[in-house]
């Protein structure tokens, strides 16, 4: 922990930065004031503790967008593309801190189902609307835990032959990777743990929830 103190100080990005300054929060547990208590029939009682504040995201967010604005500063079109369902809370956020012609459309991908665990077969429900052939490519996900969903998502959108395909997270959970995979930028690398809100899911439930938190089971 020292020395992330250290590291944050001097060199490190903003996301990492966060990482070094809440770990020993994140260590002591939860503030009982930012608990929400849930129960569903099928589902254990769990409650959720705020990891990252919805503030600490917009912050961030801003960062993201002005380095994406110099990345694709020559673009005549940039198409937007959202990972439905869990970024769908993100690329809104995203997109109008871009000062950029931007088109957006979705690509519903699965692995998760309801439950806690990748099945690591990503199935594409929904396709995106319009072509990238040729075109500029902004890939949005919420958040990189085995990898599986953004490293065959990626791989599918470069048959159709973009001229320029990046990508971005929200949330990085390196710590759980299974296929060499990682966002081209990242919003906070985060330890492991299932976590929802800020349009992330646990069985469909907390994608409402303004910012990210950690599910605790009681
Ligand atoms: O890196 P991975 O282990 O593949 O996990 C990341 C994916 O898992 C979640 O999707 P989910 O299948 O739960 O669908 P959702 O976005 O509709 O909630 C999340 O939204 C990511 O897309
Ligand atoms: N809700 C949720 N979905 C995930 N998919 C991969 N990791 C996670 C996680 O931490 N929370």
């Amino acid at each position: 922990m020292i020395r992330h103190k250290r590291l944050s100080v001097v060199t490190l990005p903003n996301h990492v930065v966060w990482f070094a300054r809440n770990i020993k929060h994140l260590a002591q547990g939860p503030d009982p004031m930012t608990q929400v208590t849930t129960q569903t029939p099928a589902q254990p009682n769990y409650v959720i503790d705020e990891m990252i504040s919805a503030k600490s995201i917009a912050a961030r967010i801003e960062d993201l967008a002005k380095i994406i604005q110099t990345e694709f500063q020559d673009t005549n079109k940039l198409i937007v593309v959202g990972l439905l369902r869990g970024s769908f809370v993100f690329i809104a956020d995203l997109v109008r801190e871009l000062d950029l012609p931007v088109e957006v459309d979705f690509l519903e991908a699965s692995s998760y189902g309801d439950g806690m665990e990748s099945s690591r077969e990503v199935r594409i429900l929904k396709d995106l609307r319009g072509q990238i052939e040729g075109r500029d490519v902004l890939v949005v996900e919420d958040i990189v835990d085995t990898g599986h969903t953004l490293h065959q998502v990626i791989d599918m959108l470069n048959t159709r032959k973009p001229s320029k395909l990046k990508s971005i997270a929200l949330l990085d959970k390196p710590t759980r990777r299974e296929v060499d995979m990682k966002a081209d930028w990242t919003g906070f690398v985060i330890p492991d743990e299932f976590v929802v809100g800020y349009g992330i899911d646990y069985a469909q439930r907390n994608r409402n929830l303004p910012y990210i938190g950690k599910v605790r089971f009681t």
